[in-house]
């Protein structure tokens, strides 16, 4: 007999891929990997608190409620002549009496009388009684001294008032929890008197790259070597996303070597990275390794560039730690990066995930572009005549790092799209704000 209570064991990652009906070895959809991936995320919970210009960039980790009404008291918005409404005449011009001067920060002392009114600087609390601001230069010129002319219909009842509450109420919802404080965060926080703000821990991620051909910057370029590139643009994209990082440098192939560096980066981060070695000529003593270390798959997803991505977790030490494996050439790498490890860290930052925005452009040429797979071609974005149009950078191929520094878009040709022709409308992303 079934036991209802005890539950299925979850299954391997690997299971879970080569399960998947419409799972096609040869290419993953990038949506199908990405749903995985994202399935497989546990936030930080760890909280801290940290002082209110701290908080710039890191994650909110709990709802902050106003604790008093925002403005705290009715005030106004322009620098004229409060009055009451009610003394108003409809259909000509009314004459008030200015009974004295209103300025920000201090309260208007004195009672006022049917007809009156007082000059008012903007930001000064509402005296009692009155309701509305006329701004100073619209009333009527030629006031007699220690007189105001409202001009008939010029202002409505209630107008250039900022009400108590308006901005927040007390006990009201300022900022919820997961955001990324931005600088308007930062000022409305400080707007409620809040000093303290509580955030999730930064994520700590360590990453290496792979590869017996890797110098480091500072060394001597042997015959046949390259310098480890990815490692600081690795660097750059973990920063921008305000990561703990942890740069263990290059690490040859050597599967003793590649195992004390994941066993160390496991004991010690959140997430690893790394790069190179996960193509089908090198990802065979990999994959042994990774079988003994954790679950990890390895997908060739249907995208350009980017076509290798090994993802799992690694266990070592009593501890776990999510990895991806970007492929190593440079420009694979940051795409990898961007559509599949940024998410998932910004998931386990705990951050809210939203959509990286996308937005449309004419093509200025024709892009060949093949159905069944994902493309993500560097581009030019630029205005003329008001009109946004793209252009993909001449030199596409995944070791072409020059031309990903010379792009300010990607543009993102669909799973089923074919060719593109100029004058087409594609999908960008803007690397302002992801780059
Ligand atoms: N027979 C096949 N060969 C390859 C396939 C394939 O499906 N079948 N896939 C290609 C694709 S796509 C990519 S991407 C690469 C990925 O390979 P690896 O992840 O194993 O990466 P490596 O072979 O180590 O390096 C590829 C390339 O990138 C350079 N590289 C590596 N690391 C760095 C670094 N840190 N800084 C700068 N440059 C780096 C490396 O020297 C190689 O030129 O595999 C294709 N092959
Ligand atoms: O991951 Mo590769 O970039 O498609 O050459």
């Amino acid at each position: 007999m079934k036991n209802l209570n005890t539950r299925p064991a979850k299954p391997s990652l690997s299971e879970l891929t080569s399960c998947m009906s419409d799972y096609d070895p040869h290419a993953m959809p990038v949506r199908q990997a990405q749903a995985i991936i994202r399935d497989c995320i546990t936030p930080v919970t760890a909280i801290e608190k940290v002082a209110l210009r701290s908080a710039l960039d890191r994650v909110l980790a709990s709802d902050i409620i106003s604790p008093i009404d925002v403005p705290a008291h009715d005030n106004s918005a322009m620098d004229g002549y409060a009055f009451n409404s009610a003394d108003l005449r409809i259909d000509a011009d009314t004459v008030l009496a200015i009974a004295g001067t209103a300025h920000a920060g201090r309260a208007y002392q004195g009672t006022l009388a049917s007809g009156q009114a007082v000059r008012i600087m903007t930001g000064a609390l509402m005296p009692d009684g009155l309701d509305a601001v006329i701004p100073q230069e619209f009333v009527a010129p030629g006031s007699a001294a220690g007189f105001v002319t409202v001009p008939a219909g010029a202002v409505k009842p209630g107008a250039n008032r900022r009400l108590a509450g308006e901005d927040l109420k007390a006990g009201s919802a300022a900022i919820v929890q997961g955001r990324i404080l931005r600088p308007a965060d930062l000022g409305l926080l400080a707007s409620l008197g809040i000093a303290e703000i509580p955030v999730r821990r930064r994520l700590r991620v360590a990453f290496f790259s792979t590869g017996d051909e890797l110098r480091s910057v500072g060394e001597v370029l042997d015959p046949g070597c390259v310098y480890d590139s990815n490692r600081y643009t690795l660097y750059g994209m973990l920063q921008r996303l305000g990561c703990d990082i942890i740069d263990m440098g290059v690490v040859g192939d050597d599967p003793q070597a590649l195992e004390s560096a994941f066993r160390s980066a496991c004991e010690n981060a959140d997430a690893i990275i790394t790069s190179g070695g996960v193509s089908v000529g090198d990802a065979d003593h990999t994959k042994q390794m990774m079988a003994q270390l954790g679950d990890v798959a390895f997908w060739k997803i249907g995208m350009r560039p980017g076509r290798p991505l090994a993802f799992g977790s690694i266990t070592s030490g009593g501890r776990q730690a999510l990895f991806f494996g970007l492929p190593g050439n440079p420009v694979a790498v940051m795409v990898s990066f961007y559509f599949f490890a940024r998410e998932a860290l910004l998931q386990m930052m705990g951050a809210q995930v939203t959509p990286l925005p996308l937005m449309r452009a004419t093509a200025a040429v024709a892009i060949r572009k093949r159905p069944g797979r994902t493309e993500y071609q560097r581009g030019i974005l630029s205005l003329s005549d008001g009109q946004w149009s793209v252009r993909p950078t001449a030199a596409q191929g995944s070791g072409i790092l020059r031309s990903m520094a010379e792009a300010n878009c990607m543009i993102v040709l669909a799973h089923e799209q074919g060719d593109v022709a100029g004058g087409d409308a594609v999908e960008v992303i803007l690397f302002d704000g992801l780059i």
